[in-house]
């Protein structure tokens, strides 16, 4: 049931351990599960792999299925309609059109002195995307993780999801990853496909950086395998925090809230209005349409458990509140959404409007869906093509140049008790 919570103080507490529900000490037993699987993933390879996926996703693999082949690739257009194939391809048109907006770009500039500086970028050679695949299909997360790596330049983009219960990866998937180009797929997920990813195993060679979202033994892996390898950020679990005016919709609210419930028991679901007839309005629609609900008991958890409604005094009171939770997803569903956004500092996507659903970000407007959760929108962002990039800084020298500031580097040099350092200058400049 959908909580009604009016005391401010309360409403701070319960924010601050939804926010939390991934890094509080209840999750010490997941935690220690990852630590085990990475563990034996990076000693044991392709027999871990496989006892895992026997373990967690009841399928029975070899080192030879672990890969998807080409066949299966080829057999998965004919089991999708028309339909869902134009669908891909005009997400696809409008992700790639916005990911190749600003994509950074290597300069230089010319000082005093000739001087040279600048920055080059350059794209990882290997990336491996992780497409979640436990509770739901996620054809969208194939294009939001390929498309980016494709622009960035990677040479080799490799593709792991679980290997469906039963009925094999959805063919949407599949078909989702050919359109943008990936043919190296392994039917592995969890925690153990992540720990292939960053150390390797016989068939799966490690990548570089590893992007994607998933459920909580997903992004603890990724947690932990940061360093080894480079990630997107911490996208886990789903959650949207609405901020509503009395003049919102509250039948599209809670449809709203229950598109994130749906994803995951650990999925968090809030709003924040000042409006007490439109909260009692929001928890009525929410029990209407949960009972429908085809995923009813696993989204009736997350919104038992990390879902609320507070009433605050103000728009503006509820902003402050947005920000210290730092939400994935931020919806504005107010009258003036432009006059709140200024004030917004922390979300990993914001929504303005009535009329702008989240689920338009999911699929195809155009920005990544792959974002922050549990608090990381503090400091990370959407997945991008600069996460398939790094640079390198360009510094070139003349002798004018090193004459004139070569005296201030050995001081700073010396004064660090570093000779080598003040000599390297100190040689260049000696007659
Ligand atoms: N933040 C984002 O950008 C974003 C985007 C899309 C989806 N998501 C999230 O991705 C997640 C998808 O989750 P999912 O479960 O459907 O798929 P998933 O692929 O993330 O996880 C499924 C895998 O989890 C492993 N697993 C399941 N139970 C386990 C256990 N008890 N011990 C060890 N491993 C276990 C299995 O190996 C299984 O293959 C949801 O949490 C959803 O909210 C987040
Ligand atoms: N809402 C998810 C991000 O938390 C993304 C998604 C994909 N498909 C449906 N939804
Ligand atoms: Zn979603």
């Amino acid at each position: 049931m959908l909580r009604i919570i009016t005391q401010l103080t309360d409403l701070r507490a319960e924010l601050r351990r939804i926010c939390d529900r991934t890094d509080s000490g209840e999750m010490s037993e997941q935690q220690a599960t990852v630590e085990a699987i990475l563990r034996r993933v990076a000693k044991e390879g392709d027999r871990a792999l496989i006892e895992y996926t026997a373990q967690f996703d009841h399928i029975d693999l070899t080192p030879e299925t672990l890969r998807v082949k080409g066949d299966e690739l080829d057999a998965a257009y004919q089991q999708v309609s028309k339909e869902l194939l134009d669908a891909i391809r005009l997400a696809k048109q409008q992700i790639e059109a916005f990911h190749r907006q600003r994509v950074p770009k290597s300069w230089v500039q010319f000082g005093e002195d000739g001087i040279v500086l600048g920055k080059r970028y350059t794209a990882v050679d290997a990336a491996g995307l992780y497409v979640p695949g436990g509770r739901a299909a996620y054809p969208s997360t194939v294009l939001m993780n390929a498309i980016p790596a494709q622009v960035a330049g990677v040479q080799r983009i490799v593709m792991v999801t679980p290997p469906g219960q039963g009925k094999g990866i959805n063919p949407a998937v599949l078909v989702a990853a050919q359109e943008a180009g990936i043919q190296e797929i392994y039917r592995v997920g969890g925690a153990q496909a992540i720990a292939a990813l960053a150390y390797g195993t016989e068939t799966i060679p490690r990548v570089d950086v590893i992007t994607g979202p998933g459920n909580l033994y997903v992004m603890l892996a990724k947690k932990q395998v940061y360093g080894r390898v480079g990630i997107d950020s911490l996208a886990g679990p789903s959650e949207v925090l609405i901020i509503a005016d009395e003049a919102a919709n509250p039948v599209h609210i809670a449809a709203d809230l229950l598109a994130q419930a749906e994803h995951d028991p650990l999925a968090a679901a809030i709003l924040l209005t000042p409006s007490l007839p439109l909260a009692e309005a929001v928890v009525t629609a929410v029990n209407e349409q949960l009972a429908e609900h085809p995923r009813r008991v696993l989204t009736e958890k997350a919104i038992a458990h990390y879902g609320l409604i507070g009433i605050v005094q103000t728009l503006e009171q509820a902003v402050e509140l947005s920000n210290n939770f730092a939400p994935e997803h931020l919806e504005l569903e107010v009258e003036d959404p432009w006059s709140l956004v200024e004030q917004v500092h922390h979300a990993g996507a914001i929504f303005l409007g009535y009329s702008t659903p989240e689920a338009v970000g999911d699929y195809l407007a155009g920005p990544n869906h792959t974002l922050p959760t549990s608090g990381a929108a503090r400091y990370a962002s959407a997945l991008g093509v600069e996460t398939f990039l790094k640079h390198s800084s360009i510094i070139q020298y003349t002798p004018a140049a090193l004459r004139k500031q070569g005296g201030a580097v050995m001081t700073l040099a010396e004064t660090e008790g570093l000779i080598s350092h003040r000599d390297s200058v100190r040689l260049r400049l000696e007659p």
